[in-house]
Order: C-alpha cells, then structure tokens, then sequence
C-alpha cells in the first residue's frame, strides 16, 4: 500500500522505505518534493506492513518489515529506530536513537557483526552536572576530578541525520554540507524537516520533549526542527558512500550528525577541555575529557575548528548566535592568529628535524626549548585537541628519551596515549 506517510500517523511510527527509483532521495509525500537536478516524478514511499510479532507501538517501537531488512535500493531513505525494538522485547537497556538514514548505509550498520554493542561505561558514575552556565543558557559541568583521556559520559543520540539536513556555514567541521551548498540545501533542509517530524514523531515522550527542549540558534528559521539540529548536532564517523552518478553534492562521503540530549548542553570554548566521538558498533556519542578537568569546572568542546584566525572562528561561530569570549579570544593578537593558522606546519618542520636528531651521535638539550614553549603555546591557546598536538607530544618524548631522561619521556608518553587512544576503539 502506498500513501502520503506526513498525514498517517501510523506510518509516521514505522521505517519509511523508498523504492528504487532513479532520481536520488525522494519522497512521494502529498505533494512529491523534489530534491537536486530533479524534474522526474518522485521515488515512493511506501507502507509495507509488519511481519508478525513486530509491532509499531508503543513507541519507540517501530520495527517493521522494512527496518528488519538489509538489502535497501541505493535511493531509499529510511526513518528507523535504532537499535530495534520488539514489541516483546524489554528494549535496549541504553536507550534508542532515531535515524533518517539512506537505505544503503542502514543495511551496512546493521549488517556490522555484533551491531549493536553495549555503549563504553565511564569508570565512575555521576562525573557531570548539567546546570545554567552565567551568560550561556545551560552548560555541563565536572562533579570531580577528571583526568586527560577518561570518559565522562556516553548516550544514545536522540537523533542521527545526514549532515546535508542542517547545514551550516561551511567552516564548521562538525555540520558541513558539500560544495553546492545553497539551492540544494534549502529543497533538502525542507525535506528534512519534514523528516525530522517522522522521527520526533517515532521518539518517546521524554525523549521528544527533551529534544523539543534543546536550544534553538535559528529561531527565526520556519523549520524549527532542523533549527534545534543545526544548534546542536555533532558529526558521527558514519557516512554515506560517494555516488559520482549523482552528481557533485553526492561525490563524497556524506556524514551523518547526531543530536544528543546530555552532549547537547555542552557550551563552545576556543579551548576546549572535551571532545566528541562516535562509536558505531554501539551507535552512541562519547564525551571524553581531553585536558585535566577540576571538579566543578564546566566542560566545553569546539563547535569551529581551531586552526583558524580569531576573526574566522568569529564567522564560523555566527551560526550559533554567540560571540565567543573565551581568553583565547579575546586576548588574540596578530601573534596568536599566526599561531593558530601555522601550527601543523610549525609541529611538521620539528619533525623534521627530530630524525635528523635522533641520529646524531650526541644531541645538546637546548633542542627541547623551542619545542616546550610550542607546547606551552598551543596549551594556551587551546589546539590540545589538534592532531599536530599529539604530534607535537610524540617529537618532545623522543627527544627526551635521546637525552636520557627517562621519566620526563615517560610522561610525553603517558599523555599522548591518553590523547591517542580516544575514539580509538572503534
Ligand atoms: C549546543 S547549545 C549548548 C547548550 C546551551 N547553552 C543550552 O542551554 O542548551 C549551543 C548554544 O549555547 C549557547 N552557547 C554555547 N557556547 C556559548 C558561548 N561560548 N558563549 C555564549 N553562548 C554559548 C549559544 O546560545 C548556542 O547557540
């Protein structure tokens, strides 16, 4: 049976399949939405029913034939509960997502062996608080002491979406949309709000007020929906395979975000002391602390990236409706914004170096000194979460160990494993 799912409420609750069609990601909805370069009568949504014993509600349930199967058509498009929920079946104990997500990549998740695991356990309970941050709306902040590297805490996103769903200035690494951003993104940003009314549609009711809760950069946007995704969504390491077929947009990887309810309330800092990663084989987001944090301390990640002028995050950050006034910030001079933009060439040029020091026969400690002053620099200047950081860490470890000293390189190393080894088990 085929319909228009937007006034059914009973598809509203099931995974939403589009048939092969050969125009990409589209809809049969009242009226057929057209999505890039199209002209050509849309792809169907259709309703195909429950096999026994599977069940569309309560919610989250919302399995059906659909979301059970893992051969989807290339340009099918998927609203899903993930992971499935039997209508006999207690639930996944750590909770479920929503999922717009192209039938392809859909059935390559679910196919992974062991989808889905059990979401990473901190050590400790209760390590976060989340409460008004003055100036900041809410903010979450540390219960105790926290150590470089440890997990703080892991959740089911409430939602998961393809990032080309909210995009966002293109600065941003977390939410970018490919090149032919604007035409596109409109037509797609309102197919997917009203995507985005399926899956809110398919949550809980905690679940759907806790998103509806979430704050709202966008108020002036008519798609409130992808308003609150693009405030508060974080990139996931899934995205689609690149289609060269159909064209620019789809020639890459296209990511999928996440919009969680906890990471959501985490305040921007140009000098961040956690960062965000996915795990897909559990499909859940980690907050994990990447500098020592002080019990009471709030917790800040990046919303720009920070190899960039202070003037550039300025404009990266517009978005969000805030002017950052972290110390990185306001104390940027010349001097700093330099440092931002060359610090992976600098940490490179070390490298450099350091093979040529590694194999001299004696090697004087004056060599450490302009690295330690890098490292107390990008300290300061919050690239803790740069990859040349760690990089960074590795060249003074190996130059100590050269040197002989021995405890100082093993403490280079201690950290920069605690740095490597986030999102690392995935
Ligand atoms: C993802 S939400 C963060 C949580 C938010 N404070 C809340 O109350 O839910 C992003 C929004 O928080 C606020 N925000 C985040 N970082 C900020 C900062 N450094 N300064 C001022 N406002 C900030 C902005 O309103 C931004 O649009």
């Amino acid at each position: 049976m085929k319909r228009g799912f937007l006034n059914t409420s009973k598809v509203k609750k099931q995974a939403l399949y589009g048939q092969t069609q050969p125009q990409p990601h589209q809809l049969e909805i009242e009226k057929p939405v057209q999505t890039r370069n199209s002209s050509k009568s849309s792809g169907r949504v259709v309703d195909a029913g429950h096999p026994e014993g599977v069940v569309a509600g309560p919610l989250p349930s919302s399995t059906n034939e659909n979301s059970l199967r893992t051969d989807h058509g290339k340009d099918a498009i998927l609203v899903s509960t993930i992971p499935l929920h039997f209508e006999d079946g207690p639930g996944d104990p750590d909770g479920h997502s929503e999922w717009i997500v192209s039938g392809p990549t859909y059935d390559k998740i679910l196919k992974s062996p062991s989808f889905p695991g059990p979401i990473p356990k901190p050590r400790r309970h209760n390590m976060y608080v989340v409460k008004p941050s003055r100036g900041m709306g809410l903010g979450v902040f540390a219960t105790c002491d926290i150590e470089a590297g440890e997990l703080i805490f892991s959740e089911r996103p409430l939602l998961v979406y393809p990032s080309a769903a909210a995009p966002l200035e293109a600065s941003n690494p977390y939410i970018r949309l490919s090149s032919s951003k604007g035409r596109n993104a409109q037509r797609n940003a309102i197919e997917y709000e009203q995507l985005a009314e399926v899956a809110l549609e398919r949550m809980t009711e905690e679940g759907r007020a806790a998103f509806l809760s979430l704050a709202n950069a966008h108020g002036g946007d008519n798609r409130p929906l992808v308003a609150i995704i693009k405030t508060n969504g974080y990139l996931t390491n899934i995205g689609d395979e690149p289609d060269p077929r159909l064209g620019e947009d789809y020639a890459r990887e296209r990511k999928y975000g996440a919009v969680c309810e906890i990471g959501a309330r985490i305040n921007h800092s140009c000098s961040p002391n956690v960062t965000f990663w996915f795990k897909r084989s559990s499909f859940s987001m980690q907050v994990t602390a990447i500098k020592d944090i002080k019990a009471g301390q709030e917790l800040f990640s990046s919303y720009c990236r920070l190899d960039q002028s202070a003037a550039r995050r300025k404009v990266a950050l517009a978005p969000y409706g805030f002017e950052c006034k972290c110390a990185v910030c306001v104390h940027a001079i010349p001097a700093t914004d330099k440092l931002h933009e060359e610090f992976p060439a600098r940490v490179q040029r070390f490298s450099e170096l350091s093979k040529g020091w590694i194999r001299a026969p004696r090697l004087d400690a004056s060599v450490l000194d302009p690295l330690l002053q890098l490292e107390k620099d990008a300290i300061k200047e919050g690239l803790v979460p740069e990859p040349p950081y760690r990089r960074l860490l590795g060249i003074i470890e190996v130059v100590y160990a050269k040197l002989g000293m021995r405890e100082k390189a093993g403490y280079y190393t201690e950290i920069r494993c605690r740095l490597n080894a986030i999102g690392k088990d995935d």
